[in-house]
Order: structure tokens, then C-alpha cells, then sequence
């Protein structure tokens, strides 16, 4: 049986580590302010940006959310990201996606400071990603790298398969798992071969968005297997991308869903934000 990869206990000690750096940072005046931007009325959205508005709290940021109703233009939330970029308490500023439609999603992560960029997908942050240069990085992939050095597996070498290419999840998980040295696979809805590709991984990541569509039998034996899915099913109950039960039965270790990457998400956002902040005195 495989080892469950605790992403809500890990999350919790990263805020921890968070909260701590904000009591230190205190006595120098500099406190973390965290906005985030919520726009329209998915009901998703206002749960997870309760959760956010929660974390931020927990460790000691100064925390505030603008809602703007489903009606705002492109130009009110233009108007909105240029004043939190001038606004010095203001360090990390994320827009809550999706927007709603009509308005231009790219052009508004593009108007966000880079220097502000609390999910880092701004373009500049996502080419210093590729490169390696120093920024926020993507939170969902940070949040991956962070349990798998939790639960020991160094990808140094490895095969490391990712499935999906999203801009969010898929292709900046590459990059960091190039980084950190693996062997590095995209499959996606094109790929001949799925689980060809899947049998040769010694890392699985799946961010597809498609319930269990990963089969258990599919995973290589000792494979470490994240699954970044969130998929809610019909009667209520949240299923992964991958096939639980049975990719336990093989792989060495494996997040849950919900309680795996989740968590780490909101988390590495705290993270992130702590760093804007401590780069803002830097300059
Ligand atoms: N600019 C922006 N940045 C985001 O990071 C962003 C976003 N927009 N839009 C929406 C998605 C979604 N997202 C989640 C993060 C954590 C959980 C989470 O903690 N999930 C729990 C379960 C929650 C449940 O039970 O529904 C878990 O997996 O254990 C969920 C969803 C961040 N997003």
C-alpha cells in the first residue's frame, strides 16, 4: 500500500513556517498585505476566496478582498489592479479566475505589476520561470514540488510524466520538474498513448481535469502519483484525476483528493506573497 502524501497536514506546517517569518518581519514595520480581486457571483469562487482570506489571516497578513458585481467592465477592473499596483501596503494582488466573459483575462493578468504577482502568471514571471530567474511561481506547481520533497522523492533523474498542458498547472509543473532535474513528459488530449506513457513514469502528475480518468493499473509500480484533479461528481463527492483505490495499490506514494494539492495551493500563496513583500524592501 502506498504512503499517503498529507497535503493538508504539510499545507499546515507551511503556514506555520509563514506565520513565523510574519512575526519576525513585525518589529521592522513591514507587514504582508495580500488582495485579492473577486469579480462576479461563482459561487466556487466566494468559497475559495474565503479560504484564502482565512489562510492570510491565520498568519498575520493584512487581508483584503474588492468583489466587483458580474457587470464590471474591463476598464473598472483595469482601473482596480492599477490602483492596488500603486498602493505600497499592497504586495501580492490575485485576480480570482475565471473572469467573467467579455472580459479579456490575459489583458488583465498582464496589467498586474509583475513585482505584485501573488500566482505568478504574468508573463514576465512565467519567462522567469523558464529561465530561472528568481519570482513567484505558479502555486499549484509549487505546491507540488513542496510534498514531493515532503515525502522524500528527489525527481533528480527520474521520469516525470505530466499530464495536461494548462498554462496554470501543466506546462509551468514541467518547467519546475525540469528543473529540479527529471525527465520531463507533457501528455495531453492528443497524446496516441496515454497509458503507455503513464507505465513509464516514475512520478505521475495529472492535471486534467477529467474524473479517474488515470486507471490504477496504468501506474507504474513505486511510482509517486499527485493528482492535481478537483472533480465533483454528480452526488456531491470530490473525485481526483486519477483512479484512488487502485493507483494506491501500486504506486509508493500518493496524494489524496480532496487533502492533497488543494491545500498546498492556498498555501504556497502565503508563500509567495510573503516574498513579494520581502523583495518590496529590497528595492
Ligand atoms: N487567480 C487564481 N488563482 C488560483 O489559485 C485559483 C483561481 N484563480 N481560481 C480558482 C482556482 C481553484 N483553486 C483552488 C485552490 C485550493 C482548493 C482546495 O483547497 N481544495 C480542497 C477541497 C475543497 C472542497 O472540498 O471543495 C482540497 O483539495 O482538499 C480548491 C481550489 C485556486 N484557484
Amino acid at each position: 500500500m502506498a504512503q499517503l502524501i498529507d497535503g493538508k497536514a504539510i499545507a499546515a506546517q507551511v503556514r506555520g513556517e509563514v506565520a513565523r517569518a510574519v512575526k519576525e518581519l513585525a518589529p521592522t514595520g513591514l507587514v504582508p498585505g495580500l488582495t485579492v480581486v473577486r469579480v462576479g457571483d461563482d459561487p466556487a469562487s466566494a468559497v475559495y476566496v474565503r479560504g484564502k482570506r482565512k489562510d492570510s489571516e491565520e498568519v498575520g497578513f493584512r487581508s483584503v478582498e474588492h468583489h466587483l458585481p458580474a457587470t464590471a467592465t474591463q476598464p473598472e477592473i483595469l482601473a482596480l489592479v492599477a490602483k492596488l499596483n500603486a498602493d505600497p501596503l499592497v504586495h501580492g494582488i490575485l485576480v480570482q479566475l475565471p473572469l467573467p466573459k467579455g472580459v479579456d483575462e490575459r489583458a488583465v493578468l498582464e496589467a498586474i505589476d509583475p513585482r505584485k504577482d501573488a500566482d505568478g502568471f504574468h508573463p514576465y514571471n512565467v519567462g522567469a520561470l523558464s529561465i530561472g530567474i528568481p519570482g513567484p511561481r505558479p502555486c499549484t506547481p509549487a505546491g507540488v514540488m513542496r510534498l514531493l520533497r515532503e515525502a522524500g522523492c528527489d525527481p533528480k533523474g527520474k521520469r516525470a510524466l505530466v499530464v495536461g498542458r494548462s498554462n496554470i498547472v501543466g506546462k509551468p509543473m514541467a518547467m519546475m520538474l525540469l528543473e529540479a532535474h527529471a525527465t520531463v513528459t507533457v501528455a495531453h488530449s492528443r497524446t496516441a498513448d496515454l497509458p503507455a506513457e503513464v507505465g513509464r513514469a516514475d512520478v505521475l502528475v495529472a492535471a486534467i481535469g477529467k474524473a479517474e480518468l488515470v486507471k490504477g493499473a496504468w501506474v507504474k509500480p513505486g511510482a509517486v502519483v499527485i493528482d492535481v484533479g478537483m472533480n465533483r461528481l454528480a452526488g456531491g463527492k470530490l473525485v481526483g484525476d486519477v483512479e484512488f483505490a487502485a493507483a494506491a495499490e501500486r504506486a509508493s506514494a500518493i496524494t489524496p483528493v480532496p487533502g492533497g494539492v488543494g491545500p498546498m495551493t492556498r498555501a504556497m500563496l502565503l508563500v509567495n506573497t510573503l516574498e513579494l513583500a520581502r523583495a518590496s524592501v529590497r528595492r
